[in-house]
């Protein structure tokens, strides 16, 4: 790169878009491309979650926290996929948004057509009864100590909109303790029962009116490596059988290679995103996972770079860009040599 002209995302490429758009287009050109700009779907049209932009700023003593800084988010119906970040990332307050506990500052929030932001009382209630599942990582929190494991999943079937009789309650209940392999449990209390055990019965409960979404907050983090498998089990067996979407906050390493996405939140915003797909040996009929990491870009067109590859190179405040035909690359700051 020696003249000025081919250096940084000013450079070449970004002078044949200006020569392009200088050739004053026609009034019939303007009102296509305005035309088509209107037309386009909408950002997250066709997924069960969208998180626009989201923002949420905590102020406590007039310090204020912002734990969600513009945080874009699509996941579509059917998914099961993890969120990982280090303490402090924001994943608990995303959480808590998508579960109807809390509201958002700024953005967009939508889970299964229900507006988040502007939701009233009555239906954010009926949105936290019917809409959405949780599990959290107390299995205290999950549970209500003084009922059986069968009457803690007919809990929720009776305080729900579409209510069913009481038979068809207790059926429901123990034909979702039957799926999540705890049948047995469905007259003990939880104080009788292990940590696994709680969790898949939560994991019953969360079910118990069918939700659209299911969110899990950190659901193995009491339990040892191996219940920990077993209950990401039955989180698979959940999406697998009933078709539920299934958000599960992990820090469990074990878990987050598990799922075939994983998207890593870094200061409030998704920073980077895993995508594992099975590929098949043709000849031997092995099958390999394949796991292929991705930076995320926002529509501003911002990208977090991993920490790890900026740390790496040294890369700090500027970076010098250059457009390639088929991509972009990004070096250190070198004005100071030049
Ligand atoms: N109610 C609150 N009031 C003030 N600040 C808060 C509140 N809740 C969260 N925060 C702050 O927001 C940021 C994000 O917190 P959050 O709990 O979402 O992180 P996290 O990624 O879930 O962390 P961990 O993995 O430790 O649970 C942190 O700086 C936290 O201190």
């Amino acid at each position: 790169m020696t003249t000025t002209d081919s250096v940084g995302p000013t450079g070449s490429a970004a002078g044949s878009a200006d020569s392009a758009g200088s050739a004053s287009p026609s009034f019939a050109d303007l009102a296509q491309r305005a035309a088509d700009r209107r037309d386009r779907p909408a950002y997250g049209h066709d997924a069960l979650i969208t998180c626009d932009r989201l923002v949420r700023i905590f102020s406590t003593d007039g310090v204020e926290v912002q734990a969600l800084q513009g945080l874009d988010l699509l996941v579509r119906e059917g998914e099961l996929m993890a969120l990982v970040g280090a303490s402090g990332s924001g994943k608990s307050t995303l959480m808590n948004i998508l579960a109807g506990l809390d509201t958002p500052t700024a953005g967009a929030a939508r889970v299964a057509g229900h507006d988040l932001l502007t939701m009233g009382a009555k239906d954010r209630l009926g949105y936290r009864r019917e809409t959405v599942g949780f599990v959290w990582q107390q299995t205290a929190r999950n549970l209500l100590p003084y009922l059986t494991a069968a009457q803690n999943v007919a809990l929720p079937m009776q305080l729900g909109v579409s209510r069913k009789g009481r038979r068809a309650q207790a059926r429901r209940a123990l034909e979702l303790l039957e799926l999540l392999e705890v049948a047995e449990c469905r007259d003990r209390r939880p104080f009788q029962m292990s940590g696994g055990q709680q969790q898949r019965v939560a994991i019953a409960v969360a079910l118990a009116n069918d939700p659209s979404v299911l969110l899990a907050d950190e659901p193995t983090g009491e339990l040892d490596s191996h219940t920990a498998e077993q209950i990401f089990a039955a989180f698979r067996t959940a999406n697998e059988r009933l078709g539920t979407t299934i958000v599960i906050v992990t820090h469990d390493q074990a878990v987050a290679t598990e799922v075939r996405r994983t998207v890593a939140i870094r200061d409030g915003r998704t920073s980077t995103e895993v995508l594992r797909r099975t590929e098949v040996d043709a000849t031997t009929g092995h099958e390999t996972v394949v796991a292929r990491e991705y930076a995320m870009l926002d529509r501003a067109g911002r990208l977090q770079l991993p920490a790890e590859y900026t740390e790496a190179l040294g890369m700090r405040d500027r970076v010098a860009l250059e457009l390639e035909p088929d991509h972009i690359g990004i070096w250190p700051d070198d004005s100071e040599h030049r």
